[in-house]
């Protein structure tokens, strides 16, 4: 895929997630895989309102999230977690959201978020009476401290992380499965949480 063509996806997906509540202010970030061997990803630009992107606020990076790119916009400030995700992982595509159901759910399970008996695991991936554990990781604003943590409780069935008093992040194959599996996971925190 090229940079471009990434930029128009990023842009309408996050317009779909800002009009959910859920990129407030500019918070929020997104990445698609460019190519996996050398790893590239295209994500969005720092410091944007996310409801408003265009094809052109996007940044090309490599793996550890530097850009690759000369005069390109500024990568998001969570680039390097998103490079080690996707490297780690394996995903197409990365979903960085502030909503507030899963920061709630860390206040109250700090270390990992239980969740079973639900039909809705089944659109994260996994079967409804599965156990399924998404971890906590403390928030940082180190890309590498938070990358060597994510990766430290890293569970290929798993595609999830919640960074504590900050935000969720989803993976998948492409930004269409990450997209689905984040509103699950989003509806079944909420749940937890509400009961
Ligand atoms: C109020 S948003 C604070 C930064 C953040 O957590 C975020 O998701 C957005 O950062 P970016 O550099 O991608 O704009
Ligand atoms: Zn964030």
């Amino acid at each position: 895929m090229r940079l471009h063509e990434a930029g128009a996806l990023l842009a309408a997906e996050c317009a779909r997630y800002a009009a959910m509540g859920w990129m407030r202010g500019t918070s929020g970030n997104l990445s698609v895989v460019l190519s996996r061997d050398p790893l590239r990803l295209a994500v969005t630009a720092s410091g944007l309102d996310k409801g408003e992107m265009t094809a052109s606020d996007v940044a090309e990076i490599d793996a550890s999230g530097a850009p690759v790119r000369p005069n390109q916009p500024t990568p998001s400030a969570e680039a390097g977690l998103h490079g080690r995700i996707a490297s780690v992982s394996g995903a197409g595509a990365v979903v960085h959201v502030h909503a507030l159901a899963p920061v709630l759910a860390a206040e109250r399970w700090p270390n990992a978020v239980h969740l079973r008996n639900l039909e809705m695991l089944k659109g994260f991936g996994r079967k409804a009476d599965d156990w399924v554990s998404i971890p906590v990781v403390q928030n940082s604003q180190d890309m590498t401290v938070l990358g060597d943590a994510f990766e430290s409780g890293y569970r290929a069935d798993t595609p999830a992380l919640i960074v504590a008093r900050h935000g969720l992040y989803v993976w998948g194959s492409d930004l269409y499965q990450a997209r689905h599996r984040t509103e699950c996971l989003e509806w079944l925190l909420r749940f937890i949480i509400e009961t």
